[in-house]
This record gives structure tokens, C-alpha cells and sequence, in this order.
């Protein structure tokens, strides 16, 4: 089912500080903020050779990932997103195992213009999986 490693993401205090490292220091190839309302976050892609990184921080009253920050004040890593070829394929075979698929079960589009889905972080060792339609 899954395949590729799409990205692993940070949520950050500072979205501008976190991308100014990994563009500095770190010498990345760094995206410009992009304002994700759908998702209550706005988002940068830190380019690798082999993946993405992330970068999130919360954006509007309701964002999923305020009370994550609230815990975890200096930033952490947030979720992992897997690439499957068929996701609502992955959400039917993954929900008949009892895995908890997040939200209303239906694909959103994400940051890559491309079907996303969340899956709960209990269901899979404490990590919160994203899957994004290859
Ligand atoms: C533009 C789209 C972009 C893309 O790549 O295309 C994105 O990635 S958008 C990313 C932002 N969107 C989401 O994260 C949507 C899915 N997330 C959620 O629905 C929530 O974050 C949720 C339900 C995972 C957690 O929400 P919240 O923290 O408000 O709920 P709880 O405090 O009740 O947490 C429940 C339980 O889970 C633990 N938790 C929370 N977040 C994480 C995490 N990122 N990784 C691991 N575990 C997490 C939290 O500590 C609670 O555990 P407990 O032991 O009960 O304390
Ligand atoms: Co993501």
C-alpha cells in the first residue's frame, strides 16, 4: 500500500525563523509561505534529494495542529505523509482494519493540489500518518 516518503512535517513557532534556518545555516532550497485555509495552516517545502520537509504553522481560530504547538511550545515533528497509489483504496482497506481514518473520511486536497488523508496517531505507533495520492 504505501510507497514513497512525500514529506515529514514540523510544526513551528515561526514560520519565517524555520525557514530561514534550513534556507541559511542548513542551505536549503526553501518555498515562500503558502496560506493553506482548507487545513488551518500555512505551510513552506523545504526541498531535499530524497523528500520534503514541512514546514507548519497554524493559521485561522480552529487550526488542528493550536493545541499541538500549545504542547509542544519550541515546535516539533508533526506528522509523516506516505505517497499510495490508490487512496481512497488505502482508506477502505485501512478503515475494514479498524484504523482510524480523521475528519469526515473524505480525501482533501493538499499542499500539492493532490487527495490527502490523516490517519490517527494511536492507530500507528504514536505518529500521526498523512497519505497523499501519488
Ligand atoms: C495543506 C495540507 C498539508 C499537506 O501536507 O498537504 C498538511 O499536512 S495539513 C496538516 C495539518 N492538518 C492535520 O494535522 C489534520 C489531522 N490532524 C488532526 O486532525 C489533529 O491534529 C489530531 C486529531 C491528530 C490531534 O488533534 P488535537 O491535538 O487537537 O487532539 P488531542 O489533543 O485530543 O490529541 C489526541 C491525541 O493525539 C496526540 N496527538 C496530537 N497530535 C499529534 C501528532 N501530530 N503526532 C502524534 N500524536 C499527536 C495527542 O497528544 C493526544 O494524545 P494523548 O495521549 O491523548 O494526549
Ligand atoms: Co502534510
Amino acid at each position: 500500500m504505501i510507497g514513497r516518503l512525500n514529506h515529514l512535517a514540523i510544526a513551528v513557532p515561526d514560520l519565517e525563523a524555520a525557514a530561514a534556518t534550513y534556507r541559511g545555516v542548513l542551505g536549503a532550497k526553501v518555498s515562500e509561505a503558502v496560506p493553506q485555509p482548507d487545513h488551518g495552516v500555512t505551510v513552506i517545502f523545504v526541498e531535499l534529494p530524497n523528500t520534503k520537509i514541512e514546514l507548519l504553522h497554524p493559521l485561522g481560530d480552529n487550526s488542528p495542529i493550536a493545541a499541538f504547538l500549545q504542547k509542544n511550545a519550541a515546535g516539533g515533528i508533526h506528522h509523516i505523509c506516505y505517497e499510495v497509489d490508490d487512496i481512497l483504496a488505502a482508506r477502505d482497506t485501512l478503515k475494514a482494519e479498524g484504523k482510524r481514518v480523521l475528519g469526515d473520511g473524505e480525501p482533501k486536497i493538499g499542499a500539492h493540489g493532490k487527495p490527502v488523508l490523516f490517519l490517527h496517531p494511536k492507530d500507528f505507533n504514536g505518529a500521526l500518518v498523512e497519505l497523499e495520492q501519488a
